[in-house]
């Protein structure tokens, strides 16, 4: 039997949850039937445990009436296989050189292990998860991406491309069917060659291209930081360009907040920076008023 005080909690503990799911209520209704470009990356794909919330946030968000379409990294797996394999991992301006042997290793890590992992890992969740890259259907057409050297001239790297189009249609199709798509950044050239991609680059376009309501990108940072590091949850893209400016925002952080940036400016209404280290990040982002990482408002949105 409960003595007093623990009923008072354990109503106290209920009421909470009630507000929590009252609160989602309004987010559950005015985001039925959009797309989110979910990237996925960071510590949440490789922890067990965050593993496993990622997954059954992504689920509950189709079983709600969501449409998630995933877009994975997986730069660690794919340099701990060249280093099993004793070749070299080379970076130039943080790129790596690719060459056509270290480009297969890229897909096979990519296309291969760590998409076919997260599908899985989808589908044991009660998902409809499929697993593609930018060379099905032709989907992801890239073009060489080319560095600049301080002399100003252009250096290739080999197999590293950049977004030259993207067809969604097969990805609309499979949304459609209650599929969620489980994208690896992989693209493909004019002569049908594969390109390796940015992740984030790759995200970013296709919110773009799908006209998505959102890019969320799961990060190992707590957001957005200002100067004294406290978290800045609210952003529009004027705001981001003065942190820019100003050198708030460091060069790590830079590639992830530009590929944001255009997305935001290009029809997505809101894109989000969140933690992929909380547990249910996603959901808590989402549904919640306050959310738990930056939310960069669209071009087109209210401040
Ligand atoms: N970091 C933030 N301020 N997040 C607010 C999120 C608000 C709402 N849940 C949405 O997804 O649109």
């Amino acid at each position: 039997m409960s003595t007093d005080s623990s009923i008072s909690l354990d109503t106290m503990e209920a009421s909470t949850k009630a507000n929590i799911l009252a609160e989602a209520l309004p987010y559950i209704r005015r985001f039925s039937g959009v797309t989110m470009v979910i990237k996925y990356g960071g510590n949440a794909m490789t922890d067990p445990q965050l593993k496993e919330s990622f997954a059954k946030d992504v689920v509950l968000l189709k079983l709600v009436g969501i449409h998630p379409v995933i877009v994975h990294g997986g730069g660690p797996q794919i340099n701990d296989l060249l280093q099993k394999i004793g070749k070299d991992n080379q970076f130039i301006q943080g790129m790596r050189v690719t060459d056509n042997e270290t480009m297969n290793i890229v897909e096979m890590v990519l296309g291969g292990c760590v998409n076919k992992e997260i599908t899985s890992l989808l589908n044991q969740h009660g998902g409809h998860a499929v697993g593609i890259t930018g060379r099905d259907n032709h989907f992801i057409k890239a073009r060489k991406l080319y560095v600049s050297t301080p002399e100003n001239a252009r250096q290739d790297i080999g197999q590293v491309g950049e977004v030259e189009s993207i067809d969604t249609a097969l990805i609309e199709e499979m949304v459609e069917h209650g599929y969620i798509p489980v994208v690896a950044p992989v693209g493909v050239g004019e002569q049908g060659e594969a390109f390796n991609i940015n992740a984030d680059v790759v995200a970013g376009k296709l919110a773009e291209s799908l006209q998505a309501e959102k890019l969320i990108m799961l990060t190992n940072t707590i957001g957005v930081l200002d100067k004294n590091q406290q978290l800045l949850s609210r952003l529009t893209p004027a705001d981001i360009n003065a942190l820019i400016a100003d050198g708030t925002l460091q060069n790590g952080m830079l590639p992830k907040i530009n590929a944001t940036l255009q997305a935001a400016m290009h029809g997505v209404h809101n894109t989000h920076i969140i933690d992929g280290r909380v547990p249910h990040a996603l959901l808590l982002e989402i549904f919640t008023d306050k959310g738990v990482g930056t939310m960069i408002l669209g071009q087109n949105e209210q401040a």
